[in-house]
């Protein structure tokens, strides 16, 4: 739909109003903007039935670390399992990097100690032991559908243990769509 604008300055997109002359309001906010990295990161994995992402930000509110679950580096991902079920070692269990080892791994600063980490699922009991002793203090995750295997009962632990904060992120918008055609939109004329 084409945009009209009104005498006061406001374009009305698809039938909502925006004021092109005062400071968005809906803009994304830090946490849900951390958040939205790590899903847009998992957007990268291979995994046909989990895609995780993390991300993790230093106390600047700068993104120091991103990662997604995947294959080791220089272990071709066609020439690994992806399955689920079936003899462990015909599984990508043994093998799959999660998102928060790599997010450390790939951090582009010396140390993460202090850090937050954003992750789209609570760690898992080995990913806890590499935030414990990264010296990342706080977890923000948005699901812990999980929460009842023992090796989330362990990591649960482990992070108590060492003191590590964790809370489960609530976005302010549930939902936040990428449309690369927007940025075509065209503003009425200056005057
Ligand atoms: O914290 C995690 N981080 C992470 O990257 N993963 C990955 C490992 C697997 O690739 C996938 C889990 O697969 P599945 O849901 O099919 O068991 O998610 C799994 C967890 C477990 O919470
Ligand atoms: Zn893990």
């Amino acid at each position: 739909m084409a945009n009209a604008n009104n005498s006061n300055g406001q374009e009305q997109t698809n039938g909502n109003n925006k004021d092109l002359n005062t400071k968005r309001e809906d803009y994304l906010e830090w946490k849900d903007y951390f958040m939205s990295v790590a899903f847009l990161s998992a957007q990268r994995s291979k995994d046909p039935s989990t895609q995780v992402g993390a991300c993790i930000v230093n106390d600047e509110n700068k993104i120091v670390g991103i990662g997604y679950n995947g294959m080791p580096n220089g272990c071709h991902d066609d020439e690994l399992p992806w399955s689920r079920t079936g003899d462990w070692l015909d599984t990508k269990y043994p093998y799959v990097c999660h998102a928060e080892m790599n997010a450390i791994m790939n951090k582009n600063c010396s140390s993460v100690s202090g850090c937050r980490i954003f992750v789209a699922l609570f760690p898992c009991n080995e990913c806890a032991k590499l935030i414990i002793q990264s010296g990342i203090k706080e977890v923000f995750y948005m699901s812990d559908k999980h929460k009842d295997r023992d090796y989330m009962i362990a990591s649960r632990k482990l992070l108590d243990l060492a003191g590590v904060k964790y809370q489960q992120h609530i976005p302010k918008q549930r939902k936040i769509v990428i449309d690369f055609d927007s940025i075509n939109e065209r503003h009425p004329k200056k005057p």
